[in-house]
């Protein structure tokens, strides 16, 4: 691969000025975000004053010179040109070692750092999503999702599979706007030749049961499976499909969505793996039950996009069409969202860390300190029971202008921070059947585990040490949670508003078929 260097970035068709301009030309203001690719900084163009974001693209363990996955994303950021899609506004450099004989010694490669320079978003959604008290309400989902649907079906036309769709790659602005960001790993496609790619992609609970199971052949319907997991802790108020290791994750997609066969998903047995991960009994369908509670419409398409077969999953553009987004309450209009302190995942994390340490400091002195009567049990009220970790998340509100909640609930969303969830991740059968299609999911005995070994390494890097959590974007997030809540824990009234209103005029879209606001 070509060494990099000022104003040579070999990116096709890259705008002369890109990679001329020196990052001195901003003024780095504070450390935003941590990724496995770089570093990312809220920074002021001193000439303009206009606020932006620096990706820092890491170079430590590039001997090649400029990563590839920086190269990729630098090309596909470039072709995409929409809402919906974060903007990259230019590439800038910091200078490499200063002399001669420092160049030499490095073998004349190019050291300095390289910035990736894009519009700056106030959020991600993880970030704001686990900001204490926040709730979301039902028409500020329905925006958020509306947008989400609207960039990916842009980057699908467009032949780009995003591959990394999760909360933090999610931006928000203050003026509602959502746009898709982090396209490290994304790929251009071609619907005519399906090549052979790697299946070591998406998150861990984001990830669908067809890479899990060892695809190499896939497409868009990778992307609307993470959509799916995305829409379902939104409504949930936590994330609903937290595997700690891919046999885990895939037996908690089995559990809720039934396990594959030859009936519900064809031709799933010659998927690579299929034969060491098939559940060893049946297990049904269950998405309709779990989240029975939720608006009717709203579950009909999750339902839709956590569909196991790759080939049967929603579109994007079929589930911008969905009754969901048509009926009341319509999705709000981006603008009429409150405003909210930044929160990137990478400050609320940090918080959370601090608040932790505070709490750490005050017990170590109350142990060096303690009241007299400190060392007795605390007192257990009658009825009195710890908050489990099945209590009921926050959900949704029914009206546009109370996003902010002052309680102290937690809003789960994103990566929890829990222990594991416990063996009673489901409720306890019963009202089986609600809507249940029995074609779709085997036979009614559900089990655990797999029939097959240990995951198979067979043309994969080796497997995770230690049940820990993978690392990097392939890999699963850094805590587990789970469903944390049985339905009966749901409130049983109607929280997500009837739907019973006709498809009307969308306060985002004007009308259903002028609703992408771009044309191809
Ligand atoms: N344009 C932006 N405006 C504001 N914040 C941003 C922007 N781009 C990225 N961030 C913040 O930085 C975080 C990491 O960015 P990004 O995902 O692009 O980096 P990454 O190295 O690929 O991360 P990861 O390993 O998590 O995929 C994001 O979650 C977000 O909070």
């Amino acid at each position: 691969m070509a060494v990099a260097a000022p104003g040579q970035l070999n990116i096709e068709e890259s705008p002369p000025s890109w990679g001329s301009r020196s990052v001195d030309c901003f003024e780095k203001l504070e450390q935003i975000g941590e990724g496995t690719y770089g570093q990312v900084f809220m920074a002021r163009e001193i000439s303009s004053s206009e606020i932006v974001a620096l990706k820092k693209i890491r170079m430590d363990n590039e001997k090649e010179g400029f990563p590839i996955t920086a190269i990729r994303e630098i090309k596909i950021l470039k072709k995409l040109q929409h809402e919906n899609v974060i903007k990259l506004k230019e590439i800038v450099t910091s200078p490499g070692p200063e002399t001669v004989e420092q160049k030499k010694a490095d073998g004349n490669k190019y050291k300095g750092s390289i910035y990736m320079v894009f519009e700056y978003m106030d959020h991600d959604l993880t970030g704001l999503a686990d900001r204490p008290g926040l709730r979301f309400t039902i028409p500020q989902i329905k925006c958020y999702m509306k947008q989400l649907l609207t960039g990916l079906h842009y980057c699908h036309v467009n032949q780009v599979l995003h591959r990394d769709i999760k909360g933090s790659n999610l931006l928000i602005d203050n003026e509602g706007r959502l746009k898709l960001a982090d396209f490290g790993l994304a790929r251009s496609f071609s619907n005519d030749h399906v090549g052979n790619l790697t299946n070591r992609v998406i998150t861990l609970w984001y990830r669908p049961p067809e890479l899990l199971l060892g695809a190499t052949k896939y497409g868009p319907a990778v992307d609307m499976w993470s959509v799916g997991c995305i829409f379902g802790e939104l409504l949930f108020g936590k994330a609903i499909l937290t595997g700690k290791n891919e046999p885990e994750q895939l037996n908690k997609i089995f559990e809720l969505c039934g396990s594959p066969d030859e009936v519900n998903w064809p031709g799933v047995s010659k998927i690579p793996w299929y034969n060491n991960f098939k559940p060893t009994r049946p297990m049904k369908r269950r998405i309709r039950e779990v989240f029975r509670n939720f608006d009717r419409h709203a579950l009909d398409l999750l339902d839709k996009m956590l569909t196991l077969d790759p080939a049967q999953r929603i579109s994007a553009k079929d589930a911008l069409d969905a009754e969901y987004f048509w009926t009341d309450p319509l999705p709000c209009d981006p603008r009429s969202l409150p405003k909210y302190e930044s929160s990137h995942e990478f400050q609320t994390k940090k918080k959370r860390q601090q608040l932790r340490q505070n709490e750490e400091a005050a017990k170590r002195q109350k142990l060096a300190h303690p009241l007299p009567n400190s060392r007795l049990p605390p007192i257990q009220h009658p009825g009195q029971s710890h908050p489990s970790q099945w209590s009921a998340p926050n959900h949704p509100v029914n009206h546009s202008q109370s996003a902010m909640s002052s309680g102290p609930g937690h809003h789960h969303y994103g990566k929890p921070r829990g222990p594991p969830g416990g063996p009673n991740r489901y409720p306890p059968a019963g009202n089986q059947g609600v809507n249940y299609n029995p074609n779709r999911g085997g036979g009614a005995t559900q089990v655990r585990g797999y029939a097959g070994g240990p995951y198979p390494t067979q043309g994969r890097p080796p497997s995770y040490g230690g049940g820990s959590m993978p690392p990097g974007p392939a890999g699963g997030p850094g805590a587990t949670g789970g469903y944390g809540v049985g339905p009966s824990n749901f409130p049983q009234s109607n929280q997500y508003g009837g739907s019973t209103s006709n498809r009307s005029l969308n306060q985002m879209g004007n009308n259903r078929n002028q609703q992408y606001g771009w044309q191809q």
